[in-house]
């Protein structure tokens, strides 16, 4: 599978789609956050330090995006931004609502 492939279908077929990276704090913030407001939401996360496609991942999302940063997060096959953009949703009462549509 392409990595384009790879990108468009997880963030198609699982409701939220973290790319991240295991060291990273703003990661394990955001991935904290909604995996435990949405435990039971199908969530897909790539740790791309630990996978082989990893960078070419993340060339493809600034593609994309225009983000490069990790976290990249989409929701219902929405690109969201990042931890500051997830922390910036939930404190508006606007999270819930992007998932559960
Ligand atoms: N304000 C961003 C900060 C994200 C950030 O700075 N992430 C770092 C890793 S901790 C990053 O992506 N650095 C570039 C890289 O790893 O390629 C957010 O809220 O997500």
């Amino acid at each position: 599978m392409s990595v384009k492939d790879l990108v468009e279908t997880s963030i198609s077929e699982n409701k939220i789609a973290i790319f991240s990276k295991s060291y990273c704090p703003y990661c394990k913030r955001a991935k904290a956050l909604l995996t435990s407001k949405f435990p039971d939401v199908p969530t897909k996360i790539y740790e791309l330090d630990e996978i082989e496609d990893g960078s070419a991942i993340q060339d493809y999302l600034q593609e994309k995006t225009g983000q490069r940063t990790v976290p990249n997060i989409f929701i219902n096959n929405k690109h969201v931004g990042g931890c500051d953009a997830v922390i910036g949703l939930d404190n508006s009462g606007k999270l819930a609502s992007l998932v559960s549509a």
